[in-house]
């Protein structure tokens, strides 16, 4: 099978409007194999979300090749781009981004909608995966009704909704308190294990990183 993400040799620096350029990423090469849960623990500022943001299609490299499921992304057009990344990558952010006029229901209906589901199928998808992480009681909720980790559970479920391939997570429980953290990382673990995509997941927490198949560092713009 091939592997859900491998990057290889990327390049990326900001110039800040000024001559000097900093140099985020120097030959940054990773590889997720399908079914595998990565951790990659950097400092702050070591140029994780760039990493990050490179490997789900949100931003080009300078040099260096993005391959999601085997196909090679560099050099895409922004339409094909575009559709490469709502159908092979789900993203998690520290905070959870929902929509707050929505449902937590709709939230996870909208990307289906937008990737060609049809409505009642979706929500028949949307209400599973609410039930898998034990949110579907809060399926009629906006998410200022909702709790920091219900919150976060049902981002959960919209970044799975159309069953990518990749999962991108940058801190997803950063902002809960530990022990809610971890019940909500439990219940990320489930999902992901049961659907057999590749993850990628940043974070600062030891704890949850031993927890995931393999711990990557991102030090001096590379991956070690
Ligand atoms: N759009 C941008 N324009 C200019 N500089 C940027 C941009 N994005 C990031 N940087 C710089 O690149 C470096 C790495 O940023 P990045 O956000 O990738 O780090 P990070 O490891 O995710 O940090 P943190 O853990 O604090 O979120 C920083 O020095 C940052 O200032």
């Amino acid at each position: 099978m091939s592997d859900a993400l491998v990057l290889e040799g990327l390049e990326k620096g900001y110039n800040h409007g000024r001559p000097s350029q900093v140099q985020v990423l120097r030959g940054a090469s990773l590889s997720v194999a399908a079914g595998e849960v990565v951790a990659l623990v950097a400092p702050s500022g070591a140029g994780k979300s760039t990493l990050l943001h490179i490997a789900g299609l949100l931003d080009t490299p300078d040099a260096g090749q993005v391959m999601l499921g085997g196909r090679a992304m560099t050099g895409l057009g922004d339409r094909a781009m575009t559709e490469a990344r709502r159908g092979e990558v789900g993203f998690i952010y520290q905070f959870h981004h929902l929509l707050p006029e929505f449902t937590a229901l709709e939230n996870v209906v909208i990307p289906q909608l937008a990737n060609g589901v049809d409505k009642a199928a979706a929500e028949a998808r949307a209400m599973s995966l609410l039930d898998r992480v034990g949110v579907a009681g809060r399926a009629q909720h906006r998410p200022a009704a909702m709790s920091g980790g219900e919150q976060q559970r049902v981002a959960f479920c919209r970044a799975l909704a159309n069953e990518p391939r990749l999962l991108l997570a940058d801190e997803p429980t950063g902002n809960l308190d530990p022990g809610t953290s971890d019940q909500v990382f439990g219940a990320l673990m489930e999902l992901v294990r049961a659907t057999g995509m590749g993850a990628l997941i940043a974070t600062h927490n030891m704890e949850l990183a031993a927890r995931m198949d393999r711990v990557v560092r991102l030090e001096a713009g590379r991956v070690v």
